[in-house]
């Protein structure tokens, strides 16, 4: 029996794949964690954990650097909700450059006007005049899942897109229309676009990085869109120009009492993610990838190891986890020699400074030795979690 702890709200698509062999909540001990935004930074994580799936996709709510040392797999769900926010991306720029936000509630303050409300439309709608976003110039900074929709669909609706992303995957330099133009540096982009979204995660080279330095080379009254996370830009700055009128609008995703009392400033609920679909496809792929690592040791969309698969076929499997240095398999596959153990199939791989070995024991492992092996193996230096599966 597995157990699994659940943090947020998570879309019953994914809960539905623990079937018989799961509890969920029912014990704090758990096997994994899968959870969305809740901050697990302050929590104690219980020595039970071998895995944590974000339903999402950032992770700066989880502390992976800490886990990792622990031998904990985090993962989560690349892409699964990336068109929840290109869509609301593209309302949001089509509903700014139309002034939607404030006409509406202006509309809405009509009531009680009687028989005069055709009247003062007519006459009060020339204070919401917009422009069209056809024609103008979307700078594009980070061009993962969401980035390369968001480039490709508002090129689509008639704008030239200039996109900066330094370690843009194959895959999404693949998917980028042809149409697009690439910035060398993110300047090109605060300096030419009329529209600028950001869509990269937050890490310490990223956080602050629209700053005063950033808003001083812009276009006047640039509009910029903030759907990734609110400590990417500097707020201390933001006021400044927005108070300058150098930016024309901030919209984000990510309000802090601070920005909301800032002019010119559209503020959503962190909504970008907030759709049926999105909600059900990140739950429906983070309990798989965990259900697939408990039950094979296989790790598909990790942050934090390598992914590595390999065929299971039952009760022979060592998952181990471990330091990358040198001779780690060789004294792994040493020790199963000397004590006759023949290896039937291994796979190897490593990122950054950890890796993880899985290896498939001929015949299968006798109950008897189980726990021996595992404690053996524990004891090498530099490994640091065995699972026999
Ligand atoms: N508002 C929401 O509900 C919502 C939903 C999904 C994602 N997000 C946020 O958006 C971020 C991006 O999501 P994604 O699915 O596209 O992630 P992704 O990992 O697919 O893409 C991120 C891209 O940013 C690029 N990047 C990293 N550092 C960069 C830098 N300094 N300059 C330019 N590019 C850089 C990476 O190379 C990558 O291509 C997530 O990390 C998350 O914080 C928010
Ligand atoms: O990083 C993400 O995937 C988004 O910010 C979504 O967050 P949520 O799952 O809390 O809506």
């Amino acid at each position: 029996m597995y157990s699994i702890r659940t943090y947020n709200s998570i879309a019953k698509r994914g809960l539905d794949v623990f079937t018989d062999n799961y509890e969920i909540n029912a014990s704090d001990y758990p096997d994994a964690i899968l959870l969305r935004s809740y901050n697990l930074h302050e929590e104690v994580i219980p020595e039970s954990v071998k895995a944590i799936a974000r339903a999402g996709a950032g992770v700066n709510n989880i502390p992976v650097d800490r886990l990792t040392e622990e031998g904990i797999v985090v993962f989560n769900t690349p892409g699964a909700n990336a068109n929840a926010v290109k869509e609301l991306l593209l309302m949001s720029l089509i509903a700014t450059s139309r002034h939607l936000v404030e006409a509406v509630s202006w509309t809405k303050s009509l009531i009680g006007e009687g028989e005069n409300v055709p009247k003062l439309v007519e006459n009060g709608k020339k204070q919401f005049v917009g422009t069209e976003i056809s024609g103008k110039k979307l700078g594009v900074i980070g061009v993962g899942k969401v980035g390369v929709l968001v480039a490709n669909d508002a090129h689509a609706l008639g704008m030239e897109v200039m996109v900066y992303d330094p370690f843009i995957s194959v895959n999404a330099a693949w998917q980028l229309s042809r149409n697009i133009k690439r910035a060398e540096s993110v300047n090109e982009i605060f300096q030419s676009c009329d529209y600028i979204t950001i869509h990269v995660p937050l890490t310490s080279e990223t956080k602050g990085m629209l700053n005063q330095n950033a808003f001083e080379i812009m276009q006047n009254h640039v509009h910029i869109f903030n759907f990734s996370r609110g400590e990417l830009v500097n707020e201390d700055d933001l006021e400044i120009a927005l108070q300058e009128r150098k930016i024309a609008g901030y919209i984000t995703d990510f309000p802090t009492e601070r920005i909301l009392q800032m002019k010119n400033v559209v503020a959503l609920p962190h909504l970008g993610a907030s759709t049926t679909e999105a909600e059900e496809n990140c739950a429906y792929m983070a309990a798989n990838q965990i259900k697939e690592y408990l039950e094979t040791g296989n790790i598909q969309n990790s942050v934090n190891f390598p992914n590595i698969s390999m065929p299971y076929v039952g009760n022979k499997r060592l998952s181990i986890i471990h330091k990358n240095i040198p001779n780690m398999v060789g004294q792994i596959t040493s020790y199963l020699a000397n004590h006759s153990i023949n290896i039937a199939n291994m796979v190897n791989g490593s990122k950054g400074a950890f890796a993880y070995t899985m290896i498939d024991i001929d015949n299968g492992i006798p109950s008897e030795v189980r726990n021996e092996l595992t404690v053996n193996i524990s004891r090498i230096n530099g490994v640091i979690k065995v699972r026999i599966i």
